[in-house]
């Protein structure tokens, strides 16, 4: 299990008035349930691109354990993506084409020749887990709940010290929002792992235990989600 800690990280595009992300310092620790909220626009999911090195941090620190990813190449981070973190997104990058089970083997596929021993058993026990029965389903036959269950199962199949997940409810109804929800926390009790959801939505940012609320790319506010909830009219 890994720390998160930022220092001095400030994130800037061309022709915004300021940054889109600027935190000076911010640590979290492992098996922590967090959610990043705020307004359209507030700096989420530059956050989420921060900490998971799908971008490289431009200035300052984003350190997990010993690893600052601003020290490493696309090539590194996406080596040490793939060992770390469980990325569930918000369209959920699955492969049409392919069926559930295939779609929650395809990042062990592309990174080794072979399937390691026992890891289609693993991926059969993650999809029913998660509740999904027919594992050669097409994927591009599943309802969107479905999809996004399987997002999950496929963000597990590594077992990551930390799943990060952006939006993991926006295109969903409000049930199936639940169970996602439901089923995101109870994994993340099952295996300890650290759990950091990007997301406005105040049905799963109450379920949290620590909310962190960025406006204007800035953290406005750090703490428990009852103590945030007030503050939460517009989240
Ligand atoms: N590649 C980019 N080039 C220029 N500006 C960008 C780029 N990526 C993000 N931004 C800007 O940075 C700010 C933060 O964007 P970000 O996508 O992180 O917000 P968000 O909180 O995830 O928003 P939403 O909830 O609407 O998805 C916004 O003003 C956005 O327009």
């Amino acid at each position: 299990m890994i720390d998160l800690a930022i220092r001095d990280l400030v994130v800037a595009f061309k022709g915004l008035e300021r940054p889109a992300l600027s935190i000076p310092e911010l640590a979290i620790t492992p098996g922590e349930r967090i959610a990043v909220t705020g307004p359209s626009g507030c700096g989420k999911t530059t956050f989420v691109n921060m900490v998971t090195g799908l971008s490289k941090p431009p200035r300052g620190a984003v350190s997990w354990d010993s690893i600052d990813l601003a020290s490493l190449s696309e090539p590194g981070r996406d080596r040490w993506r793939a060992q770390t973190i469980g990325l569930v997104m918000q369209n959920f990058h699955l492969f049409p084409g392919l069926s559930a089970i295939d779609n929650v083997l395809l990042p062990q596929r592309l990174t080794a020749l072979k399937l390691a021993h026992g890891h289609r058993e693993e991926a059969a026990r993650l999809l029913s887990r998660v509740g999904i029965e027919r594992l050669d389903q097409p994927i591009e036959t599943l309802s969107r709940g479905q999809m996004q269950r399987v997002a999950v199962a496929r963000a597990l199949a590594r077992r990551p010290a930390v799943i990060v997940a952006d939006e993991p409810t926006a295109s969903l109804d409000a049930d199936a929002g639940a169970a996602v929800a439901d089923l995101l926390l109870e994994l993340a009790e099952e295996t300890g792992v650290t759990l950091i959801v990007a997301s406005h939505e105040r049905r799963l940012i109450d379920r949290m235990k620590r909310v962190i609320r960025l406006e204007n790319g800035l953290v406005v506010r750090d703490g428990t989600s009852s103590t945030a909830r007030p503050q939460f009219e517009d989240a």
